[in-house]
C-alpha cells in the first residue's frame, strides 16, 4: 500500500507519520518499515464459539480475508473434535477456500495424527504449539511440557520431511491461567526447543492477556538472547487492554510480526476468562499512523471483520472498526433507522452472550450498504 494511501485511512499526514516513525524508534533499534500481519481469526478466532459456525460462512469470511491483502491466515486446526467441536470440520474449511497464491493459509496440528489429516488436504504450512506452563500443557493437550516437546518434535521432523514449513507458539508467555506467573526463563527454554525443531517463525502468546509493557519487554530482551528476534512473531489477547501498546514495545524491540484477529475475535476454550486478540483493525491502524506499511487494505479489512461479526450477532472489538462503521453509517444517514448503536464490550461473558448486538444492529441490507464504504 502507497505511502499515501496509509496517511488517507490513518488520518496523518505524511509529514507526522515519518516524524512519528523516527520519534518512536528506539535508542535500540529503528522501528521496522514494513511489519507482516499474520491473520488468526479464523482459527483463534472463532475455536472458541460455543455453537457451531457453519463451513460455508468460515470459508465465506476466510476468502474476504484473503482478498484484503494479508499474507497469512491462519485457517483452522486439525485438533480433536472432542476437545474443540468447533475445528470439527477442518478439512472441509481448507479444502473450500479459494487460495490466493501469494497468501499461506497454515493450520494447528497438535500430533502426527493432525499433521497427516493436514498432509490429506495439502496444507503447505503448520504450527505446532508448547506453552511455558505445565499445568496449561495439561489442560489444553493433555501431556506435559517435557511430553509436548517429544511429540512436538516427531510433528516437525515428519512435516520437514513432507516440505510442510512449521511455525511455532508458546502460550502464556506474559502469565498463566492456572499458574499465575511465568518466568522468562522458561519462555526463552520452550522457544529454543521449538527453534531448535525447525520452526521458522515462533509466535509468543500472551494467552490469557496479562502482560504490560514492563513484563513484555523483560520476557522478550530474555528469548531474544536465545532466538534471533526476525523469528519471532508477537501474539497478544486483549483480555486487559494491553495489547496494542505491548505491541508497540516489541516492535521497539525489533519484531515484526505480529498475529492479531480482525474483530478482535477469540479466545483460548482452556483459558477461562481470555478473551480475544487485539484486532487486525486496530494495530494495522496504528501502524499505518506511524507509517510502518502492512500491504493491507484497512477498508476490506473492516467488511471482514463486519461480515463475520455480523454473522456471529456480536459487538465488533475493533475499536477502529466501530468508529469507521459508525461514520459510514452516518455518511449513508441510515442511522435513523437502525437501532441504537451498541456499546463497546471487551467483557467474554457479554463477547459469548446471546444477543449482543454487532454492529449496526438491523437488517442484513443495512449492513450489506456499509460494505465496501471509503472511509
Ligand atoms: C492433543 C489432543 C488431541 C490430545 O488429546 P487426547 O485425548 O490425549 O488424545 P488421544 O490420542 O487419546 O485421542 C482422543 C480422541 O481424539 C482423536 N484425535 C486425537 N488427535 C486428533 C486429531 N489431531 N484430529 C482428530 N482427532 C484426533 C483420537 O482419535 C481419539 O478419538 P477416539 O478414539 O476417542 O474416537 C487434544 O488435547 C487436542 O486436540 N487439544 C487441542 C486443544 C486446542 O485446540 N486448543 C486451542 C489451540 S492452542 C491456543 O489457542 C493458543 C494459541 C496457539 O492461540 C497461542 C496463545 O494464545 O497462547
Amino acid at each position: 500500500m502507497s505511502l499515501a494511501r496509509c496517511t488517507r485511512l490513518a488520518h496523518t499526514s505524511i509529514h507526522n507519520q515519518r516524524k512519528y516513525h523516527a520519534m518512536l524508534s528506539s535508542p535500540s533499534g529503528k522501528l521496522p518499515d514494513f511489519v507482516k500481519m499474520i491473520e488468526v481469526g479464523p482459527r483463534d478466532g472463532l475455536q472458541n464459539e460455543k455453537r457451531i459456525v457453519p463451513t460455508n460462512v468460515k470459508i465465506n469470511f476466510i476468502n474476504k480475508l484473503s482478498d484484503t491483502g494479508l499474507k497469512v491466515i491462519e485457517a483452522t486446526s486439525f485438533v480433536s473434535p472432542k476437545w474443540v467441536p468447533q475445528m470439527g470440520d477442518s478439512s472441509d474449511v481448507y479444502l473450500g477456500i479459494e487460495k490466493a497464491p501469494d497468501v499461506t493459509y497454515p493450520v494447528l496440528t497438535p500430533n502426527v495424527k493432525g499433521l497427516e489429516k493436514a498432509i490429506e488436504v495439502g496444507a503447505k504450512e503448520v504450527a505446532i504449539f508448547l506453552a511455558a506452563s505445565n499445568t496449561f500443557s495439561l489442560k489444553n493437550i493433555n501431556c506435559t511440557m517435557d511430553e509436548s516437546i517429544k511429540r512436538y518434535s516427531e510433528v516437525a521432523e515428519m512435516a520437514v520431511k513432507n516440505n510442510i514449513k512449521v511455525r511455532g507458539y508458546v502460550s502464556c508467555v506474559c502469565g498463566c491461567p492456572y499458574e499465575g506467573h511465568i518466568e522468562p526463563s522458561a519462555v526463552s527454554y520452550v522457544s529454543s526447543k521449538l527453534a531448535s525443531m525447525g520452526c521458522y517463525e515462533i509466535s509468543l502468546g500472551d494467552t490469557i492477556g496479562t502482560g504490560t509493557p514492563g513484563s513484555t519487554q523483560a520476557m522478550l530482551a530474555d528469548v531474544i538472547k536465545h532466538v534471533p528476534r526476525e523469528n519471532l512473531a508477537v501474539h497478544f489477547h486483549n483480555t486487559y487492554g494491553q495489547a496494542i501498546v505491548n505491541i508497540l514495545v516489541a516492535l521497539q524491540m525489533g519484531i515484526n510480526a505480529v498475529d492479531s484477529s480482525v474483530a478482535g475475535l477469540g479466545g483460548c476454550p482452556y483459558a477461562k476468562g481470555a478473551s480475544g486478540n487485539i484486532s487486525t483493525e486496530d494495530v494495522v491502524y496504528m501502524l499505518h499512523g506511524m507509517g510502518i506499511s502492512t500491504g493491507i487494505d484497512l477498508n476490506k479489512l473492516i467488511d471482514a471483520g463486519n461480515y463475520i461479526s455480523t454473522y456471529l450477532n456480536r459487538t465488533n472489538n475493533s475499536k477502529v472498526a466501530f468508529a469507521e462503521l459508525t461514520k459510514r453509517a452516518e455518511t449513508l444517514n441510515v442511522k435513523e433507522n437502525a437501532a441504537p448503536v451498541a456499546t463497546q464490550s471487551h467483557s467474554n461473558e457479554d463477547r459469548c452472550g446471546a444477543g449482543t448486538p454487532s454492529f449496526p444492529v438491523g437488517s442484513s441490507t443495512k449492513v450489506s450498504k456499509l460494505q465496501g464504504t471509503s472511509i
